[in-house]
C-alpha cells in the first residue's frame, strides 16, 4: 500500500517536472552561461603566486642584484596586476579609434566567425557519419560537398586569425617601444626629466638591463597580450555556445552535472600548479644578467686580453650560466609534472566523462530528442561528440590561460617595472642604495636639501655640495666663478670629485643645495679620455650628434669638414678610410690618440661656448695638443680642464685644486711662477733622493780616511 503510494507520489514529481522541464532547462542553461563567466572571472582574480621562499632566499644570498630581491615586483594575477595592465593598455590602445582597436574588432569577428563555422561542422560531421550509417549515397556526396565548401571560410579564417594576431603583437609592441624610447631618449635641453637612459643606469638601482627589458620583454609581453585575447575570451565564448548546443543535444542535466565534475577536478589542477608568472619574471631577469655579462666581455675584450683574464671572464659567464640552467631546469620539472597532471584529467578524465555524456540520447529518450534508428543515434553520437571535443578543448584552453595569464602578469611586472622607475627618476625620485656616512645628520640634511639651476652665460657656483649618486659628500659647499673666455683647470687627487663638476654643469646628477648659474647643457661639450664614437660614417664622428642634414642646413661641406681635419693634423684618415662615407667600428679602427683627435675636431665643428676635457689631451703630442689648445682659444671657446700634464698650465687663468678632504682652492693661475715652483720643488725632490746616496758615499770616504790615518 505504502510503496504504491510513494510509486504514485514520484510518478506525480516526474510528469510535473516534465511538464515544467523547458522552463527548467532554460533556467539551467542561463545558470550555466553566468556560471561559466564568473567562473572564468574568478580564475582571473586573485590568483596569487607568490614566489616560493626558496627563490626569496636565493634573492637575498645573490648580491649581483640579478634575483628576485625583497623589492622585485610582485608577480601574481591580482588587483595589481589588473592595474599594472589597465595602465600600459592605455598605451598600447590609446583610444577607440586606433589602429589596434580596430585590429581588436578584426580579431573578436573572427574568432567569433570562427566558432560559427565550428558549430556547423560538428552537425555536418554528424549528418555525413549519418548518411553512411544508412547508406544513401546522394546525401553523402552533397554532405562531402559542403564539407568542401566550408572549408574555404574556414581555412581563410584561421589565416586571417595568426595574422591579425600577430599583427596585434607587432602594433602593442610598438606602441610600448615608442613610449619606452620617448621617455628613455627623450631630449632633456629644457627638461629637467630627460637624460633617462644615463640616470637609470647611474643614479638608480632599480633597473639592472634596461636594453634587455626594452628589447626583449616588451616583445614578450606584446606577443602574451595579443595571444591571452584569443587564448581567453574567444574559448570563453566557445564553452557558452558549444554547451549550449550540447545541452539542446543531451539535456541540460546531464551538462550541470559534467559541469560540476569538470569544474571541482579543475579546481584541484589551479591549487596544484606551480607560480609560472614568478619563474617567467625570474628567468628574463636571469637571461639579461647573462646577456650584460657577455656584452661586456665584448665591450671589454682588449682589457681582458691583456690582463689574461680569460679565466675570470670564464668564470662569470659560468656564474650567471649556471644560475639560468638550474632556473630553467628547476622550471622544466615542474612544466613536466604539471602537464602530466594537466592531461591526465583534462583528456582522459573529462574525455571519459564525455563519452558518457554523449550516450545519454543513446540510453535514454529525451522529450524533443528524437533518436528513433540507427542513423539519427549515429548523427547524435558524433555531433555531440565534436561538440563535446569542441568544448573540453575550448575549457581546457580556459584552464591553460591562467598559465599564459601568469606568464602574462612576470612580462607585466617587468614592462610595468620599467615605466615606473621612469617616471619616478623624472620626477628626480632615485632609489640607490646609500653610503654610510649618508646617515650621518650633516649628509643627512645635504642629501634631503634641493638647490637652485639658473641658466647663465657665465659659470657660478655658489655654495653647492658635490654629492655622489649614492650620497658620498665630495665637497660640502663649492664656490666659484667662470667669465667666458677665463680657462679653468682643475686638478686634485684621484676620485676627489673633479669630473663630478662636470656631470653637475652637463645636467646630468641633482643639485643638492645653493645656486649652480650656468649656459645650457647644449653649450657643453665634453672630451673624454676615451671620446664617444657613434655607429655610422667617418662624417659622422665628426659631427655628431648632428646627421649630414643638420650639416648642410649649417652650411657645412665635407671640404670644411676636411679644413677642420687639418687643424688635427688627420686629413689623410678620409683618403685611408674609404671616403666620408666609409662606416666602420670606430673605436677599432682609430688608435687612442686619434679618436682624441677626432673628438677636438668635433668640438671644431660645433664651436661649443664651453668645453669639458676631462684629459682629452692624455694620448697627442705635446705639440698637437698646444696647437688644439690655441685654436680652441682662437674660436672662443673656454676650457675646463681635467688634466694632471703641467704642459696645459699655460692655457689657463684660472684654478680649482681640490685637496681630496673635502677643501678646495679657487685662485688665479700664474702658470710661469707655477711652473717655476714646480721645477723648483723637483729640483729639490730630485736632490733629496740624493742624499741617502751621498750620506753613504760620505761614510766611505770617512773609514777610507780613518784606515789611512791608521
Ligand atoms: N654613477 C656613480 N654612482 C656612484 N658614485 C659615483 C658615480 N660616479 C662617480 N662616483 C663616485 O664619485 C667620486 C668622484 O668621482 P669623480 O669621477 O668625480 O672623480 P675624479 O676626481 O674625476 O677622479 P679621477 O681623477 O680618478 O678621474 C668617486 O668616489 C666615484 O666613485
Amino acid at each position: 500500500m505504502r510503496t504504491e503510494a510513494v510509486r504514485q507520489h514520484a510518478a506525480q514529481l516526474a510528469n510535473l517536472y516534465m511538464y515544467h522541464r523547458p522552463v527548467i532547462q532554460r533556467c539551467l542553461n542561463i545558470g550555466f552561461v553566468l556560471y561559466s563567466l564568473s567562473s572564468t572571472y574568478r580564475s582571473l582574480s586573485a590568483r596569487s603566486s607568490r614566489p616560493k621562499d626558496k627563490y626569496k632566499d636565493k634573492g637575498k644570498a645573490r648580491d649581483d642584484g640579478t634575483a628576485l630581491t625583497k623589492k622585485s615586483p610582485r608577480v601574481a594575477v591580482d588587483a595589481v596586476f589588473y592595474q599594472r595592465l589597465s595602465n600600459i593598455l592605455r598605451i598600447v590602445i590609446p583610444s577607440i579609434r586606433s589602429k589596434e582597436a580596430l585590429l581588436l574588432f578584426m580579431h573578436s569577428s573572427l574568432l567569433i566567425f570562427r566558432t560559427a563555422i565550428s558549430l556547423y561542422v560538428a552537425a555536418l560531421d554528424g549528418k555525413i557519419v549519418a548518411s553512411l550509417v544508412r547508406a544513401q549515397p546522394l546525401s553523402f556526396l552533397l554532405n562531402i560537398l559542403k564539407w568542401l565548401l566550408v572549408a574555404i571560410p574556414a581555412t581563410w579564417t584561421n589565416s586571417w586569425l595568426s595574422y591579425v594576431q600577430n599583427k596585434l603583437a607587432l602594433a602593442y609592441r610598438t606602441r610600448l617601444t615608442d613610449e619606452v624610447l620617448k621617455q628613455y631618449l627623450g631630449a632633456g635641453e629644457n627638461d629637467p626629466g630627460g637624460k633617462v637612459y644615463y640616470k637609470l643606469a647611474n643614479l638608480d638601482d632599480r633597473i639592472k638591463n634596461p636594453d634587455q627589458m626594452i628589447t626583449h620583454d616588451i616583445q614578450r609581453f606584446s606577443n602574451h597580450l595579443a595571444a591571452i585575447y584569443a587564448n581567453l575570451a574567444k574559448p570563453t565564448l566557445d564553452v557558452i555556445l558549444y554547451n549550449y548546443q550540447l545541452s539542446k543535444n543531451v539535456g541540460a542535466e546531464g551538462l550541470i552535472i559534467l559541469t560540476v565534475l569538470v569544474q571541482s577536478s579543475a579546481a584541484l589542477l589551479r591549487a596544484l600548479t606551480p607560480p609560472f608568472g614568478v619563474y617567467t619574471a625570474l628567468s628574463a631577469q636571469l637571461s639579461g644578467s647573462f646577456r650584460h655579462t657577455h656584452s661586456r666581455l665584448a665591450e671589454f675584450s682588449e682589457e681582458i686580453a691583456f690582463f689574461g683574464g680569460e679565466e675570470t671572464e670564464k668564470m662569470l659567464v659560468e656564474r650567471e650560466y649556471a644560475g639560468l640552467v638550474i632556473h630553467e631546469n628547476t622550471v622544466l620539472g615542474k612544466r613536466w609534472w604539471h602537464g602530466c597532471v594537466e592531461e591526465g584529467i583534462v583528456k582522459w578524465v573529462w574525455g571519459s566523462f564525455g563519452l558518457c555524456l554523449c550516450a545519454i540520447p543513446v540510453f535514454f529518450r529525451l522529450p524533443g530528442v528524437y533518436t528513433v534508428d540507427l542513423g539519427s543515434r549515429t548523427e547524435s553520437f558524433v555531433t555531440n561528440r565534436r561538440l563535446l571535443l569542441s568544448s573540453s578543448d575550448a575549457f581546457g584552453r580556459v584552464m591553460y590561460s591562467y598559465k599564459d595569464l601568469s606568464e602574462l602578469a612576470g612580462y607585466t611586472a617587468r614592462v610595468a617595472l620599467l615605466l615606473d622607475t621612469m617616471a619616478d627618476v623624472r620626477k628626480g625620485k632615485f632609489n640607490k642604495a646609500l653610503v654610510s656616512s649618508a646617515s650621518n645628520e650633516e649628509h643627512a640634511r645635504i642629501l634631503k636639501g634641493r638647490g637652485q639651476v639658473v641658466e647663465s652665460e657665465e659659470i657660478q657656483f655658489e655654495n653647492v655640495p658635490i654629492v655622489t649618486p649614492n650620497g658620498d659628500v665630495l665637497l660640502r659647499s663649492l664656490s666659484f666663478h667662470v667669465k667666458p673666455g677665463q680657462h679653468l683647470l682643475i686638478v686634485g687627487p684621484n676620485g676627489c670629485g673633479k669630473s663630478s663638476l662636470f656631470r653637475i654643469l652637463g645636467g646630468l646628477w641633482p643639485v643638492y643645495g645653493g645656486v649652480v648659474r650656468k649656459p645650457a647643457a647644449s653649450q657643453f661639450i665634453l672630451i673624454p679620455q676615451r671620446p664617444y664614437l657613434p655607429l655610422g660614417t667617418l662624417r659622422d664622428q665628426v659631427i655628431y650628434p648632428h646627421s649630414k642634414v643638420d650639416m648642410e642646413a649649417k652650411g657645412i661641406t665635407d671640404d670644411d669638414l676636411l679644413q677642420i681635419l687639418s687643424l688635427v693634423n688627420m686629413t689623410s684618415i678620409v683618403e685611408r678610410e674609404g671616403g666620408w662615407d666609409a662606416a666602420r667600428e670606430w673605436r677599432e679602427a682609430l688608435s687612442g690618440g686619434d679618436q682624441q683627435k677626432i673628438a677636438w675636431a668635433r668640438l671644431f665643428y660645433h664651436r661649443a661656448k664651453y668645453a669639458v676635457l676631462d684629459e682629452a689631451t692624455s694620448l697627442v703630442p705635446p705639440d698637437m695638443e698646444g696647437q688644439m689648445m690655441d685654436h680652441a682659444t682662437e674660436l672662443g671657446i673656454t676650457l675646463l680642464t681635467v688634466s694632471h700634464r703641467p704642459s696645459l698650465w699655460r692655457y689657463h687663468s684660472m684654478i680649482l685644486q681640490y685637496d681630496g678632504q673635502g677643501g678646495y682652492v679657487f685662485t688665479k693661475l700664474d702658470a710661469e711662477k707655477r711652473l717655476a715652483l714646480q721645477q723648483e720643488k723637483e729640483a729639490l725632490e730630485a736632490k733629496l733622493l740624493e742624499v741617502p746616496n751621498m750620506k753613504a758615499r760620505l761614510e766611505e770616504l770617512r773609514s777610507a780616511a780613518e784606515e789611512r790615518a791608521h
